[in-house]
């Protein structure tokens, strides 16, 4: 690795690589780790490139991604680093916000993720995943990735919004693909209000959502729930900090979307690696089997074999592949200087596939995480589904419960099987989906 032991500070030389104006774009939309790997090979782990229409520094490797994520002179900024990407469509979530405000947000918002929020939230889950599932069509050419788009939704309406009735199935459509439209926009190659784009659509998307929370936003003001919604309307930290009406619709619609499309790829991959792999497969289904039929959080942290292949799904498919960052003043990653302004990609991806962290690292290996291996303790930042630093997910014990629920429920009622040859055609063109839908041989148990 060239990352090692650089102690001088180099300027880094443009490289023009790829097409003017979109550089790499095209390149990483179409084979991110064939992008990534030639440029760590290349160029080392800090070197630039023209995406998506500016300059960026791209931080490959884990010494390159730690760096970024300690931010040890405060030098990087989220805000403005997603804001090119996603910025009017997620603005003012809290991934978005910077320095001082967002630790005051941030620490407000921990207190809807206590365990004893999180044990309700995932009793909540239960019976809406029992549910969501029994009405799946079975059949040798059933996709799971819709399916589970369409159950992770409903799961939202439920533990973030407080049930349907909160709305009509048509509205809830809209504003399912209102929040399609917003994620599908950040590798837009057109970045203005014109009709028929991506970036348009995904405008019109942000004015929905506003105005559905909005709407709703006063009678959850008015009575105290147990939904994340309400939570938000009411939390209020000791010393009398709370969020203002603004704040909550920013927070849900980004929260919605940070839960949604992550939570979703999670399953349809493991759905896949466990229908290729039959003897995990069955070794999760008894772990399934033997625990009660509405089991607790706890109950799913004492899973083994469920936890050891999601982990190995999130590596091989991480849900969010990279983190977007600028420097708001001048710095250094590895020994290269980084000007103010730039604009910085953290791309975590590539650090899950290198041989040089990982034994045959495209490979289905769950086991690599299992206490007598722990392989992704060979770096701190080898295995980064979550991010890292001040800014590392705030729902990632939620996550686990939600993937690991919809696991259990899946595996009692089903089961599947892949053809073991299958390579998922992945889009990269926003976050990571299979663009066929996942097709699996689904039957009922
Ligand atoms: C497998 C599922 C998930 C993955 C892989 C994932 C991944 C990530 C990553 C990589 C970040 C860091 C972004 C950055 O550094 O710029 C992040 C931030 C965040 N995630 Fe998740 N996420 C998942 C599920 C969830 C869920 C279910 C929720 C909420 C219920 C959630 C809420 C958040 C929030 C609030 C942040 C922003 C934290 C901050 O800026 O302080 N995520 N997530």
């Amino acid at each position: 690795m060239q990352d090692a032991g650089v102690t001088q500070t180099t300027t880094l030389p443009p490289r023009r690589r790829g097409l003017p104006w979109i550089g790499q774009t095209i390149h990483y939309v179409r084979n991110p780790m064939s992008m990534m790997r030639s440029q760590y090979d290349g160029w080392g782990p800090v070197s630039d490139t023209a995406f998506l229409g500016k300059r960026w520094t791209m931080l490959l490797g884990p010494d390159a991604c730690e760096a970024a994520f300690r931010n040890a002179d405060k030098a990087f900024a989220s805000g403005e680093g997603w804001g090119y990407l996603v910025g009017p469509f997620f603005d003012r979530g809290l991934m978005l916000l910077d320095f001082d405000e967002h630790h005051r947000h941030r620490r407000i918002m921990q207190s809807a993720f206590t365990r004893d929020r999180l044990e309700g939230y995932t009793a909540a889950l239960q019976p809406a995943v029992s549910a969501g599932l029994a009405h799946w069509r079975t059949g040798p050419d059933f996709r799971a990735y819709p399916a589970l788009k369409e159950l992770t939704l409903d799961l939202a309406t439920e533990v973030f919004m407080g049930g349907a009735e909160l709305t009509t199935p048509d509205e809830l459509e809209r504003v399912n693909q209102a929040f399609i439209d917003c994620v599908q926009a950040a590798t837009s190659i057109v970045r203005a209000n014109v009709p028929g784009t991506r970036w348009g659509r995904a405008l019109r998307g942000r004015r929905l959502l506003e105005e559905f929370f909005g709407r709703h936003l006063e009678a959850k003001r008015s009575k105290p729930g147990d939904d994340l919604f309400s939570v938000l309307c009411h939390l209020e930290t000791d010393d009398g900090e709370r969020f203002s009406d603004a704040d909550v619709v920013n927070h849900m619609i980004f929260l919605l979307m940070a839960a949604h499309d992550t939570s979703t790829i999670t399953v349809s991959t493991m759905m896949q690696q466990l229908g290729q792999h039959p003897e995990w497969q069955q070794r999760c289904r008894e772990e399934a089997l033997a625990l009660p039929d509405n089991p607790t959080m706890s109950e799913l942290d004492g899973l083994v074999a469920i936890d050891l292949v999601m982990k190995e799904c999130l590596r091989l498919v991480p849900p969010v592949p990279m983190v977007a960052r600028k420097a708001v003043k001048d710095t250094e990653v590895l020994g290269h200087h980084i000007p103010a302004g730039r604009l910085v990609a953290v791309m975590m991806h590539l650090s899950h596939h290198m041989p040089e962290l990982w034994d045959d690292p495209e490979r289905f290996d769950p086991e690599r995480f299992a206490d007598h291996r722990r392989d992704d303790k060979v770096h701190r930042h080898a295995w980064d589904p979550f991010g890292g630093g001040v800014h590392k997910c705030l729902g990632l014990f939620f996550a686990g419960a939600e993937v690991k629920t919809i696991l259990v429920h899946l595996l009692r009622q089903y089961e599947w099987t892949v053809d073991p040859g299958y390579v998922a055609p992945m889009s990269y063109a926003s976050l990571p989906f299979p663009k066929d839908g996942q097709p699996v041989h689904l039957t009922r148990r």
